[in-house]
């Protein structure tokens, strides 16, 4: 598989992240990871997978290298259908906008058609334990769900050509 991760820091703890996430799927799948700051919208397809992992700044904002991005969506507008992403966010609960940088982003996706996919990860730093450790969890269990769909898929296939 191709998954592309994109990932929005301010002190640095999503880019580790995503350094893992990296480490964690390379064996098996083409992986690159790229700072929000740097995404260039024509380069968005639906042949990748994005893991979007973003971290939340200030009192619910988004973290600094996530911004230029945010900006460029609402500049831009792009018709993101058919882009497939999941999304991991980074917080802290005691804060009341607990992981709302990351919703920011995942609403921008959304409401420009994209679709995401298994279950929103986030990482509580208020519970002392590492963001890696969520985060390579979540995506195990999501890659594991994606596997399960594309057989399900390939099942579905060999029953209609069967039927023809
Ligand atoms: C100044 C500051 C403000 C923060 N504000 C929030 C917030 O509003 N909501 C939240 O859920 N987490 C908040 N956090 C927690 C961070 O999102 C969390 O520490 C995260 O792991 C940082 O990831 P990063 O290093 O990739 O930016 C804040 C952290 C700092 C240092």
């Amino acid at each position: 598989m191709n998954f592309v991760i994109l990932y929005g820091t301010e002190s640095g703890n999503a880019e580790t992240v995503a350094d893992d996430l990296v480490d964690e799927l390379s064996a098996d799948n083409d992986v690159q990871s790229i700072d929000m700051t740097d995404v260039e919208l024509d380069t968005l397809t639906a042949d990748a997978f994005y893991l979007v992992v973003c971290s939340t700044h200030g009192d619910g904002g988004l973290p600094a290298s996530a911004v230029p991005f945010a900006e460029v969506l609402d500049a831009e507008q792009p018709d993101l259908t058919g882009i497939r992403y999941a999304m991991f966010g980074l917080g802290d609960s005691s804060y009341e906008t607990y992981s709302r940088g990351s919703e920011r982003i995942d609403e921008r996706l959304t409401a420009l058609g994209a679709t995401r996919v298994g279950d929103y990860g986030r990482h509580d730093a208020s519970d002392g334990s590492l963001p890696n450790d969520t985060a390579l969890e979540w995506v195990r269990n999501l890659v594991a769900g994606l596997d399960a769909d594309a057989d399900a898929d390939a099942d579905l296939d060999d029953v209609a050509a069967v039927a023809r």
